[in-house]
């Protein structure tokens, strides 16, 4: 086969004889040759030529217009694929720009690489003031799982396989690859070169569990009369899911999806505990934790939230370290989470006992409660729209369409989206993550169409959209089928707040009044649709998701709909109804 290399031509009398390759074909050979195959960024100086040589050689290269969805693209590509998501930007202030969603992948456990041109190591090293002067892999080094800089074409292969590693053994992150401007046209012999290349082999090894911890976890699982499961975005990340559910339909145990986990099982499994979660949480008196951390999302496993009751945690992890990290865990079963979930399934024997009957029904009656209590709001077709109106409509799309993406983010729209709309299929739901963090949105639609090739529904808050929302340009520069709906209420929360000091400037929660966002997606020559009720937001998607042409919706949402209480995370669907 002629690799990039082969097809560079000698240039002195010495080489005449010898086919040479250079730093630029070298990382693409070395990125192909894992698999790596699609990039996310942006060009600029010193980046530019490899990225036009990238695409030249096959890679799919797909330029943003800011770094940072980009790297958000790049970060969910490693969720949904289990391999590094590539994210390539020029030095300083676009190595700067990708660094949020580098650090954001860390955080939250996806593999993504950040490969950033830098200046002269001599004149960055002396502060000689170079174009985008900056030591980026020290500032890189403290928010990312590892870092590293290459600086001759001859550790490429090492430099391109440590990062690969790095970034999908163990628990996945990000990982930062420095890479000097002069290091792209250093030129060496095109078979050394090649022989320099690494295949990584067995990039994330399987980690069995001890089999001591497999049965530890059995015995206090056994001994539970009110037992929970909680999947976590790492379920869902292990593509364990014939697994997982075999031991959750096994166990009987009801399960409580954390909001990427949704759709691990169905969101209308008889066992799903989505609907009851103050009751299962309070109540249980055995959690186990599958690929889920005791975080803020988790109230840190103690307080009001988990009641009084004495509580014991079982927890599934391939980080030793996340055991006992806010209370104590006395069964910690580290490993992958498919093998140590297998491992349980067998430990479980043929004649499990399933949980005691009166617990299953505390669950279900508290679940089938507060559906019913939901499910007459979801039916309205006022104008303007509420959030429930608006969503019980994507509600019943998201069902007929389970195979679909759906990408959340905003405040409100966040966390009614996340109760409202069910899911079925596993990793269809992507949303703000650990850091509850605003600007996904665009990028990670974007990545979503690429790596699954499935339609997107993008569910905006009008602020959260506006942190990605250039990237329209790209959605239709590229012919993706992305449908967005922005709820837009006129402002973060809400729009109604008002300027305390009586003075001119509007409050600083308020946006535009009327403003109409589907005019942007038009600007670029996608589809946009002003959407006043239920019925006609319901046409719309209906019709982006048969096209598959990049559309934008503007949902006209009531601008008194919404609550604060969104920011910290605990808005209650039924308690948003009780306040308006
Ligand atoms: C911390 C949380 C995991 C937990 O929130 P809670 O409100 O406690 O739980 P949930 O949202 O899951 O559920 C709320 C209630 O709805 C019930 N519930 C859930 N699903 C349903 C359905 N389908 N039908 C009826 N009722 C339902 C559930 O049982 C709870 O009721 P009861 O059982 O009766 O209690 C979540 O809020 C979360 O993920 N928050 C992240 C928020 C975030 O990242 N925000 C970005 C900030 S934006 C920003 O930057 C900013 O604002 O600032």
């Amino acid at each position: 086969m002629l690799t990039a290399a082969s097809k560079l031509e000698a240039t002195t009398a010495n080489d005449a004889e010898q086919e040479l390759t250079d730093g630029f074909h070298l990382i693409i050979d070395a990125l192909k040759l894992n698999g790596l195959n699609t990039i996310y960024g942006v060009p600029g100086i010193p980046i530019t030529d490899f990225g036009r040589m990238a695409q030249a050689e096959g890679i799919r290269v797909l330029s943003f217009r800011h770094e940072q969805n980009a790297g958000y693209a790049a970060s969910i590509a490693g969720f949904l694929t289990k391999k590094p998501g590539v994210c390539l930007t020029v030095s300083a202030p676009g190595f700067l720009n990708g660094l949020t969603a580098l650090a954001h992948a860390t955080t939250n456990c996806f593999p993504m690489i950040l490969i950033s041109g830098s200046s002269e190591r001599e004149i960055v090293d002396l502060q000689q003031g170079d174009y985008e002067e900056m030591d980026q892999l020290a500032v890189a080094k403290p928010l990312c799982k590892a870092a590293f800089r290459v600086l001759h074409a001859q550790d490429i292969g090492i430099g391109v396989a440590r990062a690969i590693r790095a970034a999908v053994s163990g628990r996945p992150g990000g990982v930062y690859l420095d890479l000097p401007a002069k290091l792209f046209g250093q030129v060496m012999n095109a078979d050394a070169g090649k022989k320099s290349l690494v295949k990584v082999i067995d990039a994330a090894p399987a980690q069995i569990p001890a089999p001591d911890s497999v049965k530890r976890a059995l015995d206090v699982l056994k001994s539970a009369k009110k037992p929970l499961i909680i999947l976590g975005k790492g379920a869902a990340y292990a593509q364990a899911d014939g697994e997982i559910r075999t031991l959750i339909e096994k166990s009987g145990i009801p399960f409580l999806p954390m909001s990427m986990a949704k759709g691990l099982l169905p969101d209308t499994h008889p066992q799903c505990a989505g609907a009851a979660r103050s009751t299962v949480l309070k109540d249980s008196d055995v959690v186990m934790l599958i690929g889920a951390r005791l975080n803020w999302l988790l109230s840190h496993g103690k307080g009001k939230t988990w009641g009084d009751a004495p509580k014991k945690f079982i927890q599934i992890d391939i980080e030793p370290k996340e055991m006992d990290s806010n209370v104590e865990i006395v069964a910690p079963v580290v490993g992958d989470i498919g093998s140590c979930v297998s491992a349980l399934v067998q430990g479980m024997g043929s004649n499990w006992q399933t949980p005691p009957a009166d617990w299953i029904k505390t669950v279900q009656t508290k679940r089938d409660d507060n559906v019913a209590k939901m499910a007459p709001r979801l039916m309205n077709n006022n104008s303007p729209m509420d959030y429930h109106g608006a969503l019980g409509v994507l509600r019943t799309i998201i069902k007929e369409r389970p195979d679909a993406i759906l990408v959340n983010e905003g405040a409100n729209t966040l966390d009614l989206a996340r109760g409202i709309i069910d899911m079925y299929q596993p990793r269809k739901r992507i949303d703000v993550g650990t850091w509850g963090i605003m600007g996904i949105g665009m990028g990670y639609s974007i990545a979503a169409a690429i790596e699954t090739g499935k339609p997107v529904l993008a569910v905006e808050g009008d602020s959260a959209f506006g942190f990605s929302g250039m990237e329209v340009e790209t959605i239709c520069r590229y012919k993706l089928p992305v449908c967005v709906v922005i709820f837009n209420n006129d402002g973060i929360y809400r729009g109604t707040d008002v300027n305390p000091s009586g003075g001119s400037d509007v409050a600083p929660t308020v946006f535009v009044k009327g403003a109409r966002y589907d005019k942007m997606m038009e600007a670029f020559g996608g589809v946009g649709v002003n959407a006043k009720t239920p019925d006609e937001l319901k046409r719309a998607v209906n019709a982006a998701m048969d096209s598959g042409k990049p559309t934008l919706i503007n949902a006209v949402i009531d601008p008194a709909a919404g609550s604060e209480s969104g920011r910290i995370g605990n808005l209650n669907p039924q308690s948003v109804l009780k306040k308006k």
